[in-house]
């Protein structure tokens, strides 16, 4: 998959926009995120080894805030024959161009149905896998509940749910300590301290992260049986909870 490198907050702006994923963003995605999130790479591996474990034969897999269709090529890849369905679903048009694009330049027998939609309003049936890769975080919090409650409903016993965040920290040294650790790495990638605090400022009222406390209690309040972290680096960490 390829990507224009993310110079995106690189000049000095009077007034910084809310973050938006617009056609720039869409343009240097791939780019911003893995230079943006520690682990993503692993991540997105690993999504695939949970599915060629979790997807069970004719049933529904969900990729919710699908972007540019990375957790949906490494699922892709390991369940071909199990005539399943995947449901890739995003609210950016820009994104959905691009994934499109991205789909197509693999063969494989499993369809993929590309959605434009808001996730709050796709309906979710027949699941043993639905992925949540840093996207809860940009939902407004009061909202939170009833997808998590939505996605339980549709999900087949002993389905997976694998969502990944970047984490709040109730303790405010850890919260600090952590937030220092993901800018040196950010700063490591080649962003400026301009490029960083302008992103920062974009993202204030639109990412709204979690601590691990409020995730955990969501999942087991909504039905869950089974929760864990199973990837943490600094701020940031992916959890499974099992149907
Ligand atoms: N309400 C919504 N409805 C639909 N889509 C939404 C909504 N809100 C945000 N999005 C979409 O969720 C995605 C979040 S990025 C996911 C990365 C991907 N999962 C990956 O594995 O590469 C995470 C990040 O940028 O940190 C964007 O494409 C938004 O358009
Ligand atoms: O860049 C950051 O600081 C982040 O927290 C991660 C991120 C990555 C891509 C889009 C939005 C946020």
């Amino acid at each position: 998959m390829n990507s224009q490198q993310d110079t995106i907050y690189a000049n000095a702006t009077n007034q910084i926009a809310d973050f938006q994923f617009d056609q720039r963003v869409a343009g240097v995605f791939n780019d911003m995120i893995r230079r943006s999130v520690p682990g993503y790479a692993q991540i997105i591996n690993t999504i695939g080894d949970f599915a060629n474990r979790f997807v069970t034969p004719q049933s529904n897999i969900y990729d919710l805030g699908s972007s540019l269709g990375s957790a949906t090529l490494s699922i892709r890849r390991q369940i071909e024959g199990r005539g399943c369905q995947i449901y890739a679903v995003d609210n950016s048009q820009s994104m959905i161009e691009r994934c499109t694009e991205n789909l197509a330049a693999y063969v494989s027998d499993i369809q993929v149905n590309l959605l434009c939609a808001d996730i709050r309003d796709v309906d979710i049936n027949k699941a043993s896998m639905v992925v949540l890769n840093f996207t809860l975080q940009f939902l407004p919090t009061h909202d939170r509940d009833a997808l998590i409650k939505r996605i339980y409903d549709g999900m087949l016993p002993g389905g997976i749910l694998v969502i990944s965040e970047k984490l709040f920290f109730e303790d405010n040294h850890i919260h600090q300590l952590l937030d220092q650790q993901h800018l040196d790495f950010k700063r490591a990638n080649g962003y400026s301290e301009l490029e960083i605090s302008q992103k920062r400022s974009a993202l204030e009222n639109v990412m709204r992260p979690d601590s691990l406390n409020v995730h955990e209690q969501r999942f087991t309040e909504n039905g869950f049986s089974h929760f864990s972290v199973w990837f943490q680096c600094f701020n940031f960490a992916s959890m499974v909870a099992i149907k």
